[in-house]
C-alpha cells in the first residue's frame, strides 16, 4: 500500500540487525508505556495501542519476521511488566497474548504478500479488517485465560473487553503503520485543502456537544471526504486519530453514548466495535480511490503512447500540444507528415513482424534526428507527424531534409539483413499563438497533408512544402525569362 513517491522511515533496515533490535525493544517499550499510562486513568478506559504499532511493523517489513525479533518484543513487554507491576507469573500470558496479536497479523499481512496481494484495493482493506478480527479473537482468548481472576473479573466479560480493545486498535493503527510515509509536500497548501478536516473537527465537536449513540458516526461524511480529497496514508492517519480521540472520549464519557455513568462493560464494547466498524469505510474509499486514480494513469498512458513504435499516438500528440499552450515561446510552428514509400513491399516481402519492427526503429531513428524538443506521434499505419517550434521555415525544412536523408541512408536491420527505406515528408508551417495551439495544428496538418500528396506524386523520397513551391516557381520562373 505504500506510495513509491514518498521516502519511507528508515528505522529499520535489512542489514542491521543490532538496529533493528533496539528498534523494536525501544517501540516495545515506548508503546507499553504509552498504554500503561492510559490504563491508568480507569479500567475500561483503555486504549492499547502496542498490539497494533507491533503488528504493523512486523506486518511492514519482512524481514523483522523472525523467531529472535519477535523474542525481543516479548522480552521488552516483561521487563516492563516486572518492573511496573507486581503480576509476576501471570504476566507471561497477559504478554503472550499480546503477542498472539501481533505475529497473527504479521503473518497473515506477509501471507498476503507472498501471494501477491499487496496492492491497493478494497478487498485487501476488507482482508485487514478481518485479519484483525481474527487476531483480536485469538489474543482475548489468551488474554482472558492468563488474567481471570485479576481484580476479580471473570473470564467472557474479559473476553469481551479484550476482545473488542484489541479489535478496535487493530482496525485503527495497522492500516495506518502499513501505509504512513514522511509527508512530501510538493503542492502549496491552499484552505480549500482542509476543508475536509476542518469539517472533521467540527463533527467531533458535534458528537461531544449532541452525544447519544448516533454520535459516534457523525464523523463519517468528513472522514469519507478526507479519503476522496487526501492520499492513502493521511486517511489512514486521519481515521485512526478520530477513532482514538472517539473512543477516550467515549470511555471518558465526554461523549454520552448512554444517559447512566460509569459506562458497563457491554457500552463500551459496542463503542468500540461501532466506531472500528465505521473506520473500516473511509479507508476502504481511500484504497479504492487510489485503485481507480492508478488505473487512470494506466489507461491515459496506454492512450497517449503507440503501443508499437512507443512515440505518442494521435491522441496522445494533441494532449502533449495542449500541455505546451501557454508555455511555449516560439512563434512558428512546423508540422511535418511522414509517410514510408513502398511500405507495403516491406510487409509482402519480409512478412508483417518486419514490418512491425521497421515501424518501430524508423520511429525511434525519427525521434532521435528530431531530439527531444521535437513531438514525434503515430498517426496512423505507416503514416508519422512531427510537430517543432522553429524560429523559419528554412530550419523547419532543413530538419525535414535531415530526417528524410537520415532515413535514406539508414540500414533497418532485420535478421541480420540490412534494409533500406525512402520516405515522403510533407510540411507545414505558420505563425502560432500559444492558446490555440491545436487549431494551428490542424490548420498546418492539412497543409502538410496537401505536401505530403505532391512529394509522393512527384516520385517520393522528397520534402514538400510551400517554401519549395515559391523557390522552385521562382526558378522556373527567372530560368524561362529572356536573357
Ligand atoms: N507491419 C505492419 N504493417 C502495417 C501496419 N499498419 C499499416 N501497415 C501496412 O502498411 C501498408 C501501407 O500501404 P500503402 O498505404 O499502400 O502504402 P505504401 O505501400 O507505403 O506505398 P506509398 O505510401 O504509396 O509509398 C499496408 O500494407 C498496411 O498493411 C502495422 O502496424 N504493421
Amino acid at each position: 500500500m505504500s506510495s513509491a513517491s514518498t521516502r519511507t522511515f528508515a528505522l529499520f533496515q535489512p542489514q542491521s540487525p543490532l538496529r533493528n533490535a533496539v528498534g523494536i525493544f525501544v517501540l516495545t517499550t515506548l508503546f507499553y508505556f504509552i498504554g500503561a499510562q492510559l490504563r491508568l486513568v480507569e479500567s475500561l478506559s483503555m486504549f492499547w495501542p502496542l498490539n497494533g504499532v507491533m503488528a504493523g511493523v512486523f506486518a511492514r517489513y519482512a524481514y523483522l519476521n523472525r523467531l529472535h525479533y519477535y523474542a525481543i518484543s516479548y522480552i521488552a513487554m516483561l521487563l516492563y511488566d516486572l518492573i511496573t507491576t507486581n503480576w509476576g507469573i501471570t504476566s507471561l500470558g497477559i504478554n503472550l497474548s499480546n503477542m498472539v496479536f501481533i505475529v497473527t497479523v504479521a503473518l497473515l499481512v506477509q501471507r498476503d504478500r507472498r501471494l501477491k496481494n499487496s496492492t491497493p484495493d478494497p478487498v485487501n482493506a476488507l482482508r485487514l479488517f478481518n485479519y484483525c478480527l481474527l487476531a483480536a479473537l485469538l489474543c482475548a482468548l489468551v488474554g482472558a485465560l492468563s488474567s481471570v481472576g485479576l481484580d476479580n473479573r471473570t473470564f467472557w466479560p474479559l473476553v469481551a473487553d479484550w476482545f473488542s480493545e484489541q479489535f478496535s486498535t487493530g482496525v485503527l493503527i495497522v492500516p495506518c503503520l502499513l501505509t504512513i510515509t514522511w509527508p512530501a509536500f510538493t503542492r502549496t497548501l491552499r484552505v480549500s485543502h482542509l476543508m475536509p478536516v476542518v469539517l472533521l473537527v467540527i463533527s467531533v465537536v458535534a458528537s461531544v456537544a449532541i452525544g447519544g449513540a448516533g454520535a459516534l458516526a457523525f464523523p463519517m461524511p468528513a472522514l469519507i471526504w478526507c479519503a476522496v480529497r487526501y492520499s492513502l496514508p493521511a486517511t489512514c492517519l486521519l481515521t485512526f486519530v478520530t477513532g482514538a480521540v472517539e473512543i477516550t472520549l467515549v470511555a471518558n464519557s465526554i461523549i454520552t453514548i448512554v444517559a447512566t455513568t460509569p459506562l458497563t462493560t457491554p457500552m463500551m464494547f459496542s463503542a468500540r466495535l461501532g466506531i472500528a466498524t465505521l473506520a473500516i469505510c473511509p479507508v476502504m474509499v481511500s484504497v479504492s480511490m487510489a485503485a481507480i486514480n492508478s488505473l487512470i494513469r494506466q489507461v491515459s498512458l496506454r492512450a497517449d503512447y503507440d503501443f508499437l513504435t512507443q512515440v505518442y499516438s494521435r491522441s496522445g500528440l494533441y494532449e502533449a500540444l495542449k500541455r505546451d499552450e501557454g508555455t511555449r515561446k516560439s512563434p512558428l510552428l512546423t508540422v511535418m507528415l511522414l509517410d514510408i514509400d513502398y511500405f507495403k513491399s516491406i510487409n509482402d516481402n519480409f512478412g508483417h513482424e518486419c514490418g512491425d519492427t521497421v515501424l518501430a526503429a524508423f520511429a525511434r531513428k525519427v525521434q532521435e534526428t528530431v531530439g527531444s524538443e521535437g513531438l514525434v506521434a503515430r498517426m496512423g499505419g505507416e503514416e508519422f507527424a512531427v510537430v517543432i517550434n522553429t524560429t523559419s521555415a528554412q530550419q523547419g525544412y532543413a530538419l525535414a531534409e535531415r530526417i528524410r536523408t537520415t532515413i535514406e541512408q539508414y540500414p533497418f536491420n532485420w535478421r541480420g539483413q540490412a534494409l533500406f527505406l525512402t520516405v515522403s515528408i510533407g510540411l507545414g508551417n505558420g505563425k502560432s499563438e500559444s492558446w490555440q495551439l491545436t487549431d494551428v495544428f490542424n490548420r498546418l496538418m492539412s497543409e502538410a497533408d496537401d505536401y505530403l500528396y505532391r512529394s509522393k506524386k512527384a516520385g517520393r523520397n522528397r520534402t514538400s512544402a510551400r517554401m519549395t513551391e515559391i523557390t522552385s516557381a521562382a526558378q522556373k520562373a527567372a530560368a524561362s525569362e529572356p536573357l
